[in-house]
């Protein structure tokens, strides 16, 4: 029988390529999206299977686990960035309450079905865990929460069996990042720190990811793992 593994915004950008790697790799994979319009827009493996769930909303994330009797995997990929915006206190809490609080939740809500099967999760920070970005305060602050939480669950839950570490990706080509691509100052930049002079792919994440959540990670734990051309190292 295959293995489940969960993951949130697995219907887009790096969920969406983590989820493909992970169904190629055997897994059964749930891919858990608050946003219809993109389940009916989807166009991965048709084994994938997608599912509504909003990572703010208790009784949305109960449902799906709810209905699980075994858990392999989870990963937390669910997130929202609204650049230029964030200084408003509205809009950081709402960015706080689905980057931070809805990971929270779902590890909260896989930890008693990964005790039961000894699984991992891996939660998304990003290389803004590590610096700040002017233009998204609540991002940053989001993903430093992440990359803490991470490293606290992977202490609470080693008891039981559960690893959990995070991926760090740096500047991957999605939906989230089409502005800075369409803005030439702010690629240059980007591109101009990359020692590896492009951007991620999303397949790359996902290799990642899969390794995380393999046997071969079994001593690995609590760790924030870059996946960023050599971006953090500069
Ligand atoms: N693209 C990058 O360069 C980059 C770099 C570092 C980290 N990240 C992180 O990777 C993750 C995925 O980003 P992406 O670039 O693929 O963005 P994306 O916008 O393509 O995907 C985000 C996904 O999150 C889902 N989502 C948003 N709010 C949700 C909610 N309340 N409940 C459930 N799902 C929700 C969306 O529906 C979508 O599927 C995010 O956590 C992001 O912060 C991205
Ligand atoms: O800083 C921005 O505007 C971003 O888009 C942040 C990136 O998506 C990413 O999280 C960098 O690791």
């Amino acid at each position: 029988m295959k293995k489940t593994v969960i993951v949130t915004g697995g219907t887009s950008g790096i969920g969406a390529g983590v989820a493909e790697v992970l169904n190629e790799a055997g897994y059964h994979v749930i891919a858990a999206t608050v946003s219809q319009d993109e389940i009916d827009r989807f166009s991965g493996a048709p084994e994938i299977e997608t599912c509504l769930m909003d990572v703010t909303n208790g009784a949305s994330v109960d449902a799906l686990f709810g209905r699980l009797e075994c858990l392999a995997g989870m990963v937390n990929c669910a997130g929202i960035l609204v650049r230029g915006r964030e200084y408003d206190i509205d809009v950081f809490q709402k960015v706080l309450d689905v980057n931070l609080t809805g990971t929270m939740r779902c590890c909260l809500a896989a930890q008693p079905l990964l005790a039961k099967s000894g699984g991992a999760i891996v939660n998304t920070a990003s290389m803004l865990s590590t610096f700040g970005g002017p233009m998204v305060p609540a991002y940053s602050a989001s993903k430093g929460g992440v990359a803490q939480l991470t490293k606290a669950l992977a202490g609470k839950w080693a008891v039981d069996g559960i690893r959990v570490n995070a991926i760090a990706p740096g500047w991957i080509e999605t939906e989230m990042t089409q502005g800075l691509r369409d803005a030439p100052e702010r690629e240059a930049g980007i591109l101009g720190r990359t020692p590896m002079n492009r951007w991620g792919k999303t397949s790359e994440v996902g290799a990642l990811v899969k390794w995380l959540l393999s046997d071969e990670a079994s001593f690995v734990t609590g760790a924030v793992y870059p996946v960023d051309g050599g971006y953090l190292a500069m």
